[in-house]
């Protein structure tokens, strides 16, 4: 069994204004130093809105918060003629660990394809970020059983030209759309299917070590309540929380997850 540090992530998506992202980081940052958290066994990052990221950078370095943060998107590009893009050599120089790259609402609202994907995550690479590759399926795709073939094609392309030794550093978020938002969470066994499906073909794409290092989340109405019971499965190293993670007391109770299984 590899020894991956699992990562709760909380994707704030368009959510809290810098002000307030102080507010949420410093008590998030006291309800673990309470919790006693150990980031070492358990990796906690925040992703908030770009206009908040300076923000974050600031607390966290005056109070050497052993936080981490990043970015829900970036662009594919390094700099030049993009207007309302963000580089992410821009996230980098803020200090960001973390991209989200491919969420199901870029995809959905911005019509993002695997290709523009791949494109990203090369990109988060090459600035020194570590993307989180976002894939998974709809209701419509998981009704029709094919949830499986369709998550492993959206890996592939976001993948696509990824060496073995760049992919280290990716994580990716299996996040079923259909339990995005909705309260409806798949089921530990869902989580553990894809998880265990996606390192089955990191390892046909890469090799068995390779994919051992990869960290795989789950995504999608994640709670202190059900994390455990997903965390309890082998090949699920984490959770990018959504709604949760705007309540810091709920989130740090999710990255404490261990105490309460
Ligand atoms: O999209 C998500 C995280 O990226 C999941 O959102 P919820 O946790 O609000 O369902």
């Amino acid at each position: 069994m590899a020894n991956r540090t699992p990562l709760m992530a909380g994707n704030w998506k368009m959510n809290l204004d810098h002000q307030q992202a102080i507010q949420t980081v410093q008590k998030l940052a006291w309800a673990l130093r309470d919790g006693k958290h150990d980031f070492g066994a358990v990796e906690v990052a925040v992703l908030p809105p770009f206009t908040d990221i300076r923000s974050v950078q600031t607390l966290v370095d005056a109070d050497k918060l052993e936080l981490k943060y990043g970015g829900q998107d970036c662009s594919a590009h390094v700099s030049g003629a993009y207007t309302g893009e963000t580089s992410p050599v821009f996230l980098a120089k803020l200090g960001a660990t973390y991209v989200a790259v491919g969420h199901s609402e870029r995809r959905q609202y911005h019509a993002e394809s695997d290709d523009l994907v791949n494109a990203k995550v090369k990109a988060a690479l090459g600035a020194g970020l570590a993307p989180i590759l976002c894939i998974g399926e709809d209701l419509e795709t998981r009704r029709a059983a094919a949830h499986v073939q369709h998550t492993l094609l959206q890996l592939e392309g976001g993948l696509l030209d990824v060496s073995a030794e760049q992919v280290r550093k990716v994580v990716v978020a299996y996040e079923p759309v259909w339990a995005i938002g909705t309260g409806e969470t798949a089921t530990p066994e869902d989580a553990q299917e894809m998880a265990e499906a996606i390192r089955a073909r990191l390892v046909e794409l890469y090799d068995e070590e390779t994919a051992q290092a990869v960290r795989v989340l789950y995504g999608g109405s994640v709670k202190s309540s059900n994390v455990a019971s997903i965390m309890a499965k082998p090949d699920v190293d984490g959770a990018l929380v959504g709604g949760a993670s705007l309540d810091p007391e709920e989130f740090a109770a999710i990255a404490r997850y261990k105490s309460h299984i």
